[in-house]
């Protein structure tokens, strides 16, 4: 898909609304919501749809009373979350409803994600509520998400979303008509409208703050979900939401900024290739390096160190001998198995464990390269 008007073609849609968009003053925008409602209704008649939605801590901190929109600290951030959610629901609930669609709540953390079974697990989740014909709602389980195991932004956790559903669009609906070449609020800034590969230079126009003060990931953060979502193949667009039928405005318009898919990764790789938090490093020679960048699976021959303790099946970085990151990829051995067959060609590997069930450390179908 290359223009916005296009991605009206997409079989399955993920919708990324802000804080900002659906919370003013700490209340909850329902007129606005209404219309969106009224959009996404229109949508389905030809798309499937899933929504990812922000709020809760706004919401809830509006509730309870809470300093700083609820952000002042991690344990008010939760609390306000998990009064806000059950607000948040609710008015997806009643906005869908009046279209006769049946809202799905859903809430996941960044394991859920990012680990592979429970990822799976997500997946299907999401495949049989569409299958049902109703319209998953999903935000992070921010009340007993910590700030380790937290997103923080609802933007990556979109793109996620669209990975684990196979999503072919993603729409961050913000506060913004999309991403401009430097901060908005400074003289002379321009919307690009077209984004073929989120290369440095375009990360460096963004800014991590948040300028409503109620959000949390600012321009950053959606950059990093174009990423997700380019090297995915999903179609992502950062249009402004805070208009009456924000979505025909931004599709028919066309206003805002397409991010072109890079590639046609597999959905296996793309999700190695997105994923966040290896559990380990395994440092190899330059010989290896070389072999690696030219699409050969890793083997324990040119393994030159270890870092972490991961299982088999783990997410290991791949990092060459000057310490540059060349990929990563699942681990075929643990940490422990690693440490005692590193060095060694392949056919000292079984005399070396009593076993050898895989040739290679990480195999090139497991591998990304960054
Ligand atoms: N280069 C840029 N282009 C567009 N917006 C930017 C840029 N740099 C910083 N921003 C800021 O990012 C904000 C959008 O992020 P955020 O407030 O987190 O949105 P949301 O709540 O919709 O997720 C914009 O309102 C703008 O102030
Ligand atoms: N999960 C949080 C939203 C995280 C967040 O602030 O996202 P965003 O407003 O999209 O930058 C909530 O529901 O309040």
């Amino acid at each position: 898909m290359h223009a916005l008007s296009e991605l009206r073609q997409a079989r399955r849609f993920v919708i990324k609304v802000g804080s900002a968009l659906l919370v003013q003053q700490g209340k909850p925008r329902v007129e606005w919501l209404a219309s969106l409602a009224a959009e996404i209704a229109d949508l389905r008649k030809a798309s499937e749809v899933i929504v990812v939605s922000s709020g809760a801590i706004a919401l809830g901190a509006a509730k309870l009373g809470l300093a700083k929109g609820g952000r002042g600290s991690l344990a008010d951030a939760q609390a306000a979350a998990s009064v806000g959610q059950v607000e948040l629901a609710r008015l997806w609930s009643d906005a869908l409803g009046h279209h006769g669609i049946t809202a799905a709540q859903m809430l996941v953390t960044i394991g859920d994600l990012e680990e592979r079974r429970r990822y799976l697990n997500a997946s299907a989740t999401l495949a049989r509520l569409l299958e049902a014909g109703a319209v998953p709602v999903v935000n992070e389980n921010d009340s007993v998400a910590t700030e380790e195991i937290r997103f923080g932004d609802n933007d990556r956790l979109a793109a996620r979303v669209a990975q684990a559903a196979g999503a072919e669009a993603v729409l961050l609906l913000s506060d913004v008509d999309g991403l401009y070449d430097r901060d908005p609020r400074e003289a002379g800034a321009t919307l690009i409208e077209r984004v073929e590969g989120v290369t440095p230079e375009v990360m460096a126009m963004a800014s991590g703050a948040s300028a409503s003060g109620l959000g949390s990931g600012g321009m950053l953060a959606k950059l990093q979900a174009a990423r997700i979502a380019e090297r995915a193949g999903i179609a992502l667009a950062i249009v402004n939401g805070t208009y009456v039928s924000p979505i025909a405005r931004a599709l028919d318009g066309p206003v805002g900024t397409l991010f072109v898919p890079q590639g046609d990764a597999s959905a296996r790789k793309a999700w190695l290739g997105g994923r966040l938090a290896p559990a380990g490093v395994l440092t190899v020679d330059a010989g290896c390096a070389v072999a690696l960048e030219k699409g050969a699976s890793l083997l324990a021959a040119g393994i030159t160190e270890i870092e972490g303790d991961f299982a088999r099946g783990d997410l290991v970085a791949i990092h060459g001998p000057k310490g540059e990151r060349l990929g990563q990829g699942l681990v075929e051995y643990t940490a422990a198995e690693c440490r005692s067959i590193r060095g060694l060609k392949q056919d000292r590997q079984a005399d070396r464990l009593g076993y050898a069930p895989r040739a290679a450390v990480v195999h090139r179908d497991h591998m990304v390269r960054t």
